[in-house]
């Protein structure tokens, strides 16, 4: 038997790429390799470095190493896409599309040469139109292809609940659906706290700020930072991903999946409840909706539809 280490590659090193890094590595998911363009190879290298002096420190055992060379990310299992540029206080995510679908095309290319077996999981913004633009560009297989937002989104509903209640954040299951953007769906009806339905314990008013501070959540933090965007919560976001697929934990996790026929819609990618595991997406679970809140996803993937017609 010839057993191998398992790397993660993480395009892009800069705030999100080297939180999901670090967090990575930490936890000994497998060796992580952070690439950046030429132009930002010394910091890519600095904070690989960094980090590989704190692992003797913290007592995690894990190569890591940062690189212009995409070479670097031979046989990769998996490939994180945090490349491109993050909004600034003013700016919605859709404003960064054009920009940032050129670099998911050169990011494409380099993952389809050199890691063709790999699973990509797409943060850059916007995320549900760059997801399908890495899918279409590496014309790898849509169950390995998958965006990042519903953890997040969750993450941040989750939070909310509990704070209101005063519990802990681990007793709170949430559900987001839909697009990455300012119409996301949180489902109240779908959320619990100690399997007790939300509602039961919040009032209708408590739950619709709760629902529009979530919706917001993202900007909420650019408006905090007035610089760039949120990391510590994203980059938590991918690693429970990573996880759930290198250890093929099948768990029942939020994903933007690519939809062709399910909830209604095709050839698109939006935020749906998924079963991730080994193969990357192993099921696409639907739910059954009422009308408002098929209303409130049709809005939201309208909204994705319109910036994907914008590039595509
Ligand atoms: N889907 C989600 O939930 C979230 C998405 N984001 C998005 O993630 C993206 C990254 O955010 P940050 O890390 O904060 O931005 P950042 O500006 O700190 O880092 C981006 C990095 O990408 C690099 N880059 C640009 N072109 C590249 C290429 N062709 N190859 C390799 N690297 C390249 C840049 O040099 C830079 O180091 C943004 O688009 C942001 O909006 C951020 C948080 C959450
Ligand atoms: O808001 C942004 O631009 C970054 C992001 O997607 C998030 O934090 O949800």
């Amino acid at each position: 038997m010839s057993l191998r280490r398992r790397k993660i590659s993480v395009i892009g090193s800069g705030f999100t790429g080297a939180t999901a890094a670090l967090m990575i590595a930490q936890k000994e998911l497998g060796d992580v390799v952070i690439v950046d363009i030429p132009d930002m190879e010394g910091p890519a290298k600095g904070k690989a470095l960094d980090m590989l002096e704190a692992s003797p420190i913290q007592g995690f055992d894990t190569r890591i190493i940062g690189t212009a060379d995409y070479a670097e990310t031979a046989d990769s299992d998996i490939v994180i896409v945090t490349a491109g540029i993050a909004r600034k206080p003013g700016m919605s995510r859709d404003d960064l599309v054009s920009t940032n679908a050129d670099i998911m095309k050169s990011v494409a290319g380099e993952i389809k040469k050199h890691a063709p077996d790999a699973i990509i999981i797409v943060l850059s913004n916007p995320v549900d139109a760059m997801t399908y633009t890495i899918y279409k560009e590496t014309g790898f297989p849509k169950e390995r292809v998958i965006g990042q937002s519903g953890i997040l989104d969750t993450g941040r509903f989750r939070t909310f609940i509990a704070q209101e209640l005063n519990v802990s954040v681990k007793d709170v299951t949430g559900f987001v659906l839909g697009g990455h953007g300012d119409e996301m769906v949180p489902l109240i009806r779908y959320s619990s706290v100690g399997g007790i339905p939300v509602e039961k314990l919040i009032s209708k008013e408590r739950l619709d700020t709760i629902v529009e501070r979530t919706r917001k959540g993202g900007g909420e933090i650019v408006s905090l930072l007035g610089s760039g965007s949120a990391y510590y919560a994203p980059g938590a976001a991918l690693t429970v991903m990573v996880e759930a697929i290198l250890k093929d934990q099948r768990r029942v996790l939020p994903a933007i999946a690519y939809l062709d026929g399910e909830y209604g819609y095709s050839d698109l990618y939006l935020g749906i409840p998924v079963i991730l595991g080994g193969n990357g997406i192993e099921k696409i679970i639907e739910l059954d909706l009422t009308d408002d809140e098929k209303a409130a996803l049709d809005k939201s993937a309208d909204s994705v539809s319109k910036v994907l017609n914008m590039i595509h």
